[in-house]
């Protein structure tokens, strides 16, 4: 049938619209559904139920809409709080069959309600894939490549944070410079595949070791920082200590078992007169050069933290 009435048209046009399209009556009751909109909640054609038994239906059948709940009657109750509620409202619903669906609900003054449904399963695809790549931009804009640890930028940026909050809760935080003994050598002697092998052996014991508030980053070639909270410069002697036995009880590379190497470390812990994170790390890393002038394979704090100010 042809006609130029256009209130006839629209009806037509709406029946093959590519989005479902419903309207309810004041009382809730379905008046009118086109194609689509009959498709996806199954509605028989000239059927035109109150809008709780559509969606008790839906969950009967476990078609259409999927209603996730093991009591359908308090579900209902739940959805009709916020139906009606408001001139537009917009959400997106799962079907049974997996698409997703953004409903639009839009009230009339004289209670009848105008629904659109419109298929967004592509849209949502898309978003979690922009989700998953801008996860993996982060992951990676804050990871040293070699050795998987947190890189130099992010230890040190989260560094600002431990230390403040360190400072305003008053616990004790130390810092624990650590590098490589004449590492140089490794590289000169077995070639550089071999020295990134002891990186990545040093940094896997280094994490192994690491307690959940820790934070441990590579900030160098064979540097690596350890950020501990709630550790004292004694208590970081002992963490170190056991790292050192975890190293000498390891092989750094199988293949070359007389490849052997020990590490420095420079300690300093949080005093009072550390206004910021850098006066903390400076004095660490002065500390390291004082074990690597005293001998290395040693862990050095020459200056022993001033009272805390209470
Ligand atoms: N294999 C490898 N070597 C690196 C990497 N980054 C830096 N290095 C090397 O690490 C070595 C560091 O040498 P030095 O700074 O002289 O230190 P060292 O030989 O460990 O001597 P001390 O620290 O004084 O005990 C240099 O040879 C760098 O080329 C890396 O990612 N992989």
């Amino acid at each position: 049938m042809t006609t130029d009435d256009p209130r006839l048209r629209l009806l037509e046009c709406l029946d093959d619209a590519a989005s479902g399209i419903g309207l309810f009556d004041p009382d809730d009751r379905l008046r009118y559904a086109n194609r689509y909109m009959r498709e996806a909640y199954g509605i028989a054609v000239g059927a035109f139920p109150y809008w709780t038994d559509m969606m008790r239906n839906c969950f009967q059948a476990r078609a259409g809409l999927l209603i996730q709940t093991n009591d359908i009657n308090s579900w209902l109750r739940q959805v009709a709080q916020r139906r009606r509620q408001t001139a537009v409202r917009c959400f997106e619903s799962d079907m049974v069959d997996g698409r997703w669906m953004r409903v639009t609900e839009t009230l009339h003054n004289d209670g009848w309600l105008l629904t659109v449904v419109t298929d967004v399963t592509a849209l949502k695809a898309h978003e979690s894939m922009l989700q998953q790549a801008r996860d993996q931009a982060v992951q990676l804009a804050i990871t040293d490549p070699l050795t998987g640890l947190f890189n130099r930028r992010h230890v040190f940026a989260r560094l600002g944070a431990l230390f403040h909050q360190a400072r305003d809760l008053r616990y004790p935080l130390t810092l624990a410079v650590i590098d490589l003994d004449h590492f140089k050598q490794v590289n000169d002697r077995y070639g550089h595949s071999v020295g990134d092998k002891v990186l990545v052996h040093f940094a896997q014991k280094f994490e192994a070791r690491r307690r959940p508030l820790d934070l441990v980053g590579r900030i160098g070639g064979e540097e690596f920082l350890m950020v501990l909270p709630n550790t004292t410069v004694q208590g970081a002697r002992q963490v170190l200590a056991r790292l050192r036995e975890d190293l000498t009880q390891s092989l750094p590379v199988p293949a070359h078992p007389d490849l052997a190497l020990s590490f420095s470390s420079g300690l300093a812990q949080m005093n009072a007169q550390d206004t910021e994170a850098a006066t903390l790390y400076q004095r660490a890393d002065r500390a390291l050069y004082g074990a690597k002038h005293e001998g290395r394979a040693r862990d050095y704090d020459d200056e022993p933290p001033a009272p805390t100010a209470t």
